[in-house]
C-alpha cells in the first residue's frame, strides 16, 4: 500500500522503514494540511500526529485513501463523519500513554499544589524569600476524576498511594474498577463540590465541549485545583479566566489549550484570513490565561516519554500492517 506518514521525527522515519516491503512508504517532517495534500493525493494510508487537522478541505485530497492511522489516542482532530462517509477506516494508539499522562497530571498538580514555577523562577534569580509559597499537601484531600478510562483509572491508582480519597463520574462507570481501586462514583455536580482537585481524563465531542464552564466552576469548592491533560476544548478558557479572578480556583496545571494550533504559529493568523469571533475569543482567552502565575500550562506534552512515544510508533505500525493484512486493529467505530 502507499503509505504517508506526516509530522515524523528522523527516528519515527527510521522506525518506520520496519514496515514490511510490500508497502511504499513516504516520510514527511510537515503536518498535513490543505496546502500540502495534493502532493501526496495517491495516498492509500496517512498517518498522523495530533497536530494535523483530518477534516474534509484535507481529506477531500486523498480519493484512494482506506486507512488513516492516527499517532494518538484522541482523535478530535479527524472529521469521523467525513471519514465514515468515504469508508475511510481510522485506527489509533488507545493504549500507550495511562502511565505517562497520569504521571503528568501529577507532575502538574504537585507542582500547583506547591508553587513550584513561581518557587524555582525566584532562586533562579538568586532570591530565597518564601513569601506567597506555602502550598497544600495532597494526603487527605478529595481528588475528583472526570473520565475513568485508562489514564483516569491510572490517576486513580497514584491518587490512592498519595493518601488521597477518590470520587469519580464516567458516563460509562466500571463499578469493578472502583472497587479495586477503592474510589466513587457521583453525579458529575456532586463531584465537583466535594473534590479539592479535580483532574479531566476524557475524550473531547461535542457532549464535553466546555463541559466545565461558569456554573461548574461556581460549583466547585473555592480554593480548589484544576488539572486537565485531556483536550483544551472541554475547558471554557473565559470561565475559567473568570473563576481564577475571583479567587474560586487556587491554581490549574493545564496540558491542553483550545485552538492549540492557533496558540502555536499565532504568526500565521495575521498571514490567513480574519479569524472567525469564536476563534479570536478563544486566541484572547489563551493569552490572558497565560499570565496568571497561579496557572501552569505545559505545551501538550503529557504524552511525551521515551517509553510512549517508542510505544505509539511501534503500535502505529501493528496497525498498518494489520490492516493491510485484512485483520483491522485498534480501529475506532
Ligand atoms: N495530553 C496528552 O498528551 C494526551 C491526552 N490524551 C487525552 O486523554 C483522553 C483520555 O484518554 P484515555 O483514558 O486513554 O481514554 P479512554 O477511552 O480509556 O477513557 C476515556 C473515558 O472517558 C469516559 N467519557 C467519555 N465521555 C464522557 C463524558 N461526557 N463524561 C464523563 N466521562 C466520559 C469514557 O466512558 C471512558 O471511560 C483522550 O481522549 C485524549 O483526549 C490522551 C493521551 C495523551
Ligand atoms: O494521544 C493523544 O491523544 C495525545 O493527545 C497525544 O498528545
Amino acid at each position: 500500500m502507499k503509505v504517508v506518514i506526516f509530522e515524523a521525527e528522523e527516528w519515527e522515519a527510521r522506525a518506520c522503514r520496519a514496515l514490511s516491503g510490500n508497502h511504499e512508504l513516504t516520510c514527511v517532517k510537515e503536518r498535513l494540511t490543505s496546502d500540502n495534500a495534493a502532493k501526496y493525493s495517491d495516498a492509500e494510508v496517512i498517518s498522523t500526529f495530533i497536530n494535523s487537522r483530518l477534516d474534509a478541505e484535507v481529506l477531500r485530497h486523498f480519493p484512494e485513501l482506506r486507512l488513516i492511522a492516527t499517532r494518538s489516542t484522541g482523535h478530535d482532530h479527524i472529521d469521523l463523519a467525513w471519514c465514515a462517509a468515504e469508508d475511510i477506516e481510522i485506527a489509533n494508539v488507545p493504549d500507550y500513554g495511562d502511565v505517562t499522562v497520569a504521571e503528568h497530571s501529577f507532575a502538574l498538580m504537585l507542582a500547583a499544589a506547591r508553587y513550584l514555577v513561581p518557587a524555582v523562577e525566584r532562586t533562579r534569580r538568586g532570591n530565597f524569600s518564601q513569601d506567597d509559597l506555602r502550598g497544600i499537601e495532597l494526603r487527605g484531600k478529595t481528588l475528583g476524576v472526570v473520565g475513568t478510562g485508562r489514564i483516569g483509572r491510572r490517576a486513580i491508582e497514584i491518587a490512592r498511594g498519595f493518601g488521597m480519597n477518590v470520587v469519580a463520574f464516567d458516563v460509562d462507570p466500571d463499578s469493578s474498577a472502583a472497587a479495586n481501586l477503592g474510589f466513587t462514583y457521583l453525579p458529575f455536580a456532586e463531584l465537583l463540590s466535594q473534590a479539592d482537585i479535580v483532574t479531566l481524563h476524557l475524550p473531547a465531542t461535542p457532549q464535553t465541549q466546555d463541559l466545565l464552564s461558569d456554573a461548574e466552576f461556581a460549583a466547585m469548592k473555592t480554593g480548589a485545583l484544576l488539572i486537565n491533560t485531556a483536550r483544551g476544548n472541554i475547558v471554557s478558557v473565559p470561565a475559567l479566566v473568570r473563576a481564577l479572578a475571583e479567587g474560586k480556583l487556587r491554581a490549574a496545571g493545564l496540558d491542553v489549550l483550545p485552538q492549540e494550533p492557533l496558540v502555536r504559529e499565532e504568526a500565521e493568523v495575521f498571514r490567513g484570513p480574519p479569524l472567525e469571533k469564536e476563534n479570536l475569543e478563544a486566541l484572547v482567552a489563551n493569552h490572558v490565561l497565560l499570565r496568571f502565575p497561579n496557572v501552569i500550562v505545559t505545551p501538550h506534552v503529557a504524552y511525551n516519554t521515551h517509553e510512549a512515544v517508542a510505544r505509539i510508533i511501534e503500535t502505529t505500525i501493528e496497525n498498518i500492517e494489520a490492516f493491510a493484512m485484512g485483520s483491522p486493529k485498534n480501529l475506532i467505530v
